[in-house]
């Protein structure tokens, strides 16, 4: 083995052991003294003369030095009464070149009180770390179950068949549907009711993570893979999704290079980390979303048809909410009951008249927009019940008395003026625009940016801000 230790001037190193630990004792196998620091012994009342050369259990009161020299087993923080005072002992075999040679003694702590203000430290640490291991893995177990996936429309409770069949497979699903129907939902519920619930479910919005990053979010990469990356590299999202499930949302947003990658790794079930040589063996199970036409991507040659092979195992096609109106009354129901809880309010109702404009509206955001909507309603609801005036702008008829804010007044039905704070009126008047726009376009989050015209990492920001949906990872 090589060692630095005969560089250290041989006159130091009595000193360097007092100070690397406080009382030490060494003893040979047959329990005889061989060292014995001087603080040690001015604590047992005797000199280093008079202990070296003794049986250890001659010199320190119950002792268990010589037989751990004997066992070689360690004995860690043991409790041993030495001259009327409790101290704290650990005993290591001393083990060179592969033979027990002896055992080494320290005492870490002069007492049992200096041992608690210690651990009560450690404690304190531990409890810490067990308290974000926990958040960690609520974060990364799924949250939602089939029996929170609300309608009972046929498409839809054909598609929430489908998914409660296929759950416990491990091949691929791909969920297609337009934004905001449920998509994440679906996979949360698929994970919930596989064999892989007990491990992580690790979404991951491919069109949030900016192309350049995205390679090493996925894959993780090694210390020193490039400028700026953190000591000791990190690990990938797929290895963290390790035994569970992937959700890889807006896969049609996914560059075609990282598609080759994806695919490599889902075919050959391991990942290499950028910048390291070493392959590392991955079993995950994927379930893939996007509201794009893939089939057509994949004949524009915008999407790798091999991939779309893979992912295209089991496709569940959820339908938008337009094409199952008779589920909005259920929907809007159960989502007030949501944001009830979340507002920390109780016995809102709604009345029939709104019921009816909700189910005449067309939804392009889909359940998200509904959502929303409903959101933004208990926010200017000053009674319980929820009616047609609660609804934004472009819900009502353009006629209507309505609650409405209009340069920072926020405008009763029947007229009188109020004057709304100025950020509670602009955060509103951002967030009803973020919402048209996500309306105006689809739920194409990308072309929502541009209508805007601020940038999609932007547009990101903003709906995380207000609470819209995005899936940000
Ligand atoms: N069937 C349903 N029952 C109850 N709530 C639903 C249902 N479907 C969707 N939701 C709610 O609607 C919102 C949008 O759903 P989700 O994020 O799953 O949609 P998505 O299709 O993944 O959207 P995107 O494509 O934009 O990522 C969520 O808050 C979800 O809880």
């Amino acid at each position: 083995m090589n060692s630095s230790i005969g560089e250290v001037p041989p006159e130091w190193l009595e000193e360097i052991i007092n100070l690397s630990a406080e009382r030490i004792v060494v003893v040979n196998r047959d329990g005889i003294i061989l060292y014995i620091n001087p603080a040690y012994c001015e604590f047992l009342g005797t000199s280093v003369q008079n202990a070296i050369g003794r049986h250890v259990k001659d010199v320190i009161d119950n002792t268990r030095m010589h037989l751990v020299a004997e066992t070689g087993q360690a004995e860690l923080a043991a409790v041993q009464p030495i001259n009327g005072s409790e101290m704290i002992a650990n005993r290591f075999p001393l083990i060179v070149d592969g033979e027990l040679v002896g055992a080494l003694g320290t005492v870490m702590f002069r007492n049992p009180e200096e041992w608690m203000v210690y651990q009560s430290k450690i404690q304190s640490l531990i409890k810490e770390l067990k308290y974000y291991k926990r958040r960690v893995e609520k974060e990364l177990k799924s949250k939602y179950s089939f029996a929170d996936l609300i309608g009972n429309s046929p498409d839809f409770l054909n598609a929430k068949m489908l998914a409660e069949r296929v759950a416990g497979s491990r091949s691929a699903v791909l969920l297609t549907g337009e934004s905001g129907t449920g998509k994440e939902l679906f996979a949360h519920a698929l994970h919930h009711n596989s064999g892989r619930a007990a491990y992580p479910f690790v979404p991951i919005n491919c069109a949030s993570i900016p192309e350049q990053l995205l390679e090493s979010e996925l894959f993780g990469y090694e210390e020193g893979a490039f400028t700026g990356a953190k000591k000791g590299g990190k690990k990938g999202l797929i290895q963290t999704a390790g035994n569970g499930t992937m959700f890889l949302d807006e896969i049609g947003d996914m560059p075609l290079a990282m598609q080759g990658k994806l695919l490599r790794a889902l075919q050959e079930k391991e990942i290499q980390q950028v910048g390291g040589q070493k392959t590392i063996p991955v079993d995950v199970r994927v379930i893939a979303a996007t509201h794009r036409n893939l089939e057509e991507m994949v004949k524009k040659g915008q999407f790798r048809q091999d991939l779309y092979y893979r992912l295209n195992v089991i496709k569940i096609d959820i339908p938008p909410l337009r094409k199952r109106r008779e589920d909005i009354e259920l929907l809007a129901v159960n989502l007030l009951k949501k944001l009830e809880k979340r507002f920390h309010r109780r016995g809102i109702e709604i009345s029939k008249e709104l019921i009816r404009r909700l189910e005449n509206h067309d939804w392009p955001g889909n359940i998200r927009e509904l959502e929303n909507v409903l959101e933004r309603a208990i926010n200017v609801l000053d009674g319980r019940v929820l009616k047609v005036a609660h609804l934004p702008l472009y819900l009502r008829e353009p006629y209507e008395q309505a609650y409405t804010v209009v340069g920072g007044k926020l405008r009763e039905p029947h007229g009188k003026p109020q004057i709304a704070p100025l950020r509670t009126a602009l955060a509103e008047t951002e967030k009803s625009l973020l919402l048209e726009a996500l309306a105006v376009a689809n739920g194409d989050k990308l072309e929502a940016a541009k209508l805007l015209q601020i940038s999609k990492t932007s547009f990101y920001d903003k709906c995380k801000n207000h609470g819209i949906k995005s899936n940000e990872r």
